[in-house]
C-alpha cells in the first residue's frame, strides 16, 4: 500500500517503522516545513492510497478536509478536534472516501473501554462509587486533556446517570456531585498512562493503561490504514476491531 504521513514526529517515526516491516511504501510526508495544507492539489500525496494523520490540533480538522476533498481515505491520530465531528461526519459523506479515527490506537486500551462498558450498568446501580478520569503525558504534548481521557470519561458519563457533565479546570473548590473530573499531569516522558478510578466510603478500584512503546500505537494505526482503505464512511477503531471479530 501507497501510504502518506501527515505529521513526521513522534508518532509519524513509529508509524514509517511499522508500515516498513508490513511492506508498505511511505511515498509523501508532511511537517511543519512541507505543510500539507499548502499543497496546491492531491498530486501532493504522489499517489498515496491513505493518508496516516499524527500532526497537531491546530491543523487537524483542515487537512480532514482535505482529504475528503480530495477524496483519499485517511486514518486521524491527531487529537483535540473532535468537538467537530459532526462537521467530520458531513465532509466524509460528500467526499465519498473513508476516514478512521481514534484517540488511541492501542487494542489494550480497547480492551479498557470493553470492560468499562460491561462494568457500568451495574455501576450505575452502585451509586455509593463516584468516578474519575488521570491522565499523564510526557512534557512535549500538546493538548490537554488527552483525546483518550475525554473518551473514557464521556463513556462513563454516558453511563452514569448520576454523571451528567466532564469537568476538566483544576478545582479551586468543591467539585459538583453530577460533575465527572478529568485530570493531567505532564512529565518526563511519559509515553501515555489512562487511569479510571472509581471511590467508595470501603475500597477504591483503579483500572489503569499504561502505554510501554508507540509501536503499540502505531501497529494499530497502521492495521487502521490496511482497513479503512477501499471504504466509505466515518469509521471508529471499534469499527475495525468487531469487523475482524466476524
Ligand atoms: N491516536 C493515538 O493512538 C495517538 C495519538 N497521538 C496524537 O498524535 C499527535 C502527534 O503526536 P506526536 O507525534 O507525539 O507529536 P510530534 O510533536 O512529535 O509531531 C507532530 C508533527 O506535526 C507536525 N506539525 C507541526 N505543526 C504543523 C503545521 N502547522 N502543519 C503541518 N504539520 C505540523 C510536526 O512537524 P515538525 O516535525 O516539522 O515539527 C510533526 O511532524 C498528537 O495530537 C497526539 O495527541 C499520539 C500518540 C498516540
Ligand atoms: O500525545 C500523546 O503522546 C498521546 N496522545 C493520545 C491522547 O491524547 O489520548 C494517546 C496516547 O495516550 C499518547
Amino acid at each position: 500500500m501507497r501510504i502518506a504521513l501527515a505529521g513526521t514526529g513522534r508518532m509519524g517515526q513509529a508509524v514509517e517503522a511499522v508500515a516498513a516491516e508490513r511492506g508498505h511504501d511511505v511515498v509523501a510526508r508532511f511537517d511543519s516545513e512541507t505543510p500539507l495544507l499548502d499543497a496546491r492539489d492531491d498530486a501532493a500525496l504522489h499517489g498515496a492510497e491513505v493518508v496516516v494523520d499524527f500532526s497537531v490540533p491546530d491543523v487537524a480538522l483542515d487537512q480532514i478536509h482535505r482529504y475528503c476533498f480530495w477524496g483519499v481515505d485517511a486514518v486521524i491520530g491527531t487529537t483535540g478536534w473532535t468537538d467537530e465531528i459532526d462537521t467530520v461526519r458531513g465532509w466524509v459523506e460528500e467526499g465519498q472516501n473513508g476516514v478512521l479515527w481514534a484517540p488511541n490506537f492501542s487494542l489494550g486500551l480497547a480492551l479498557v473501554s470493553r470492560a468499562l462498558a460491561g462494568l457500568l450498568p451495574l455501576l450505575d446501580r452502585l451509586d455509593e462509587y463516584d468516578a474519575a478520569v488521570h491522565e499523564v503525558h510526557h512534557t512535549g504534548k500538546l493538548d490537554s486533556p488527552s483525546g483518550t481521557a475525554l473518551r473514557l470519561a464521556g463513556e462513563l458519563r454516558d453511563g452514569l446517570g448520576r454523571k451528567s457533565r466532564i469537568e476538566t479546570e483544576t478545582q479551586h473548590g468543591a467539585i459538583d456531585a453530577d460533575a465527572l473530573h478529568v485530570t493531567s499531569q505532564r512529565l518526563g516522558r511519559v509515553l501515555g498512562e489512562h487511569t479510571v478510578a472509581l471511590d467508595s466510603d470501603i475500597d477504591q478500584i483503579r483500572i489503569v493503561h499504561t502505554a510501554k512503546s508507540r509501536r503499540a500505537f502505531a501497529l494499530g494505526a497502521v492495521r487502521a490504514a490496511e482497513w479503512v482503505t477501499g471504504r466509505q464512511g466515518l469509521f471508529t477503531l471499534d469499527d475495525m476491531i468487531e469487523d475482524s471479530e466476524g
